[in-house]
């Protein structure tokens, strides 16, 4: 391929989008942050990220009795809400679920993952998810473990949502479609 005559950089870069674009599996930050607005979230500046949009905290949980998980049926265990102490979460070790402060829908021909914000790792804690489903749409919760005591403010940014494409059968339509909404 001549990519050398006429304008070269021109071409070059012409060149280089038609071989990287189809192979571009992950939506930019402004995609992801158009498909969180089309579900009615409120974005701060500081939430737009390159690669996605970063969801932040807005309510711990503990549960207080077993969950459910068997062949057909499920059970979300109870759980007890806690309160910031003096504008803080002051989370002992252990394991919490956190519910994410922004509204997601996640567009058909689209997955999305979510990633803990890497400050969370660095102090000694982690953001455990699964997969949001093509259709899905809800205020979804992620299950949080300190290692070490840590501290989160409400609205505190704890996480990043990311976007890729990906082919599906059918679209969510399970228990937790529209939850928190
Ligand atoms: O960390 C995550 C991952 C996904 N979700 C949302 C989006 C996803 O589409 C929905 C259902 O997730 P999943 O299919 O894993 O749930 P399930 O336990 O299999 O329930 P169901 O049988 O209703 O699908 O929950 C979260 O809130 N947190």
């Amino acid at each position: 391929m001549d990519i050398y005559c006429g304008d070269a950089a021109f071409e070059a870069d012409t060149v280089l989008r038609r071989a990287t674009l189809p192979w571009s599996m992950y939506e930019s930050g402004t995609a992801v942050a158009a498909a969180l607005e089309a579900a009615g979230a409120t974005l701060g500046a500081n939430q737009r990220q390159p690669n996605g949009v970063d969801l932040t905290v807005e309510a711990v949980f503990e549960p207080v009795e077993p969950g459910f998980i068997g062949r057909t049926e499920k059970h979300v265990a109870e759980r007890r809400e806690l309160r910031p102490v003096d504008g803080r979460y002051r989370l002992d070790p252990g394991t919490y679920v956190i519910r994410y402060g922004e509204p997601v829908r996640i567009p058909e021909g689209r997955v999305g993952f979510v990633y803990p914000r890497s400050t969370l790792l660095r102090n000694g804690a982690m953001l455990n998810t699964a997969v949001w489903d093509a259709g899905y749409e809800g205020v979804g919760e992620g299950r949080l473990h300190a290692g070490h005591p840590i501290e989160l403010e409400p609205d505190a940014r704890i996480a990043q949502l990311v976007l890729a494409r990906a082919d599906h059968d059918d679209t969510y339509d399970g228990s937790y479609q529209g939850e928190g909404l």
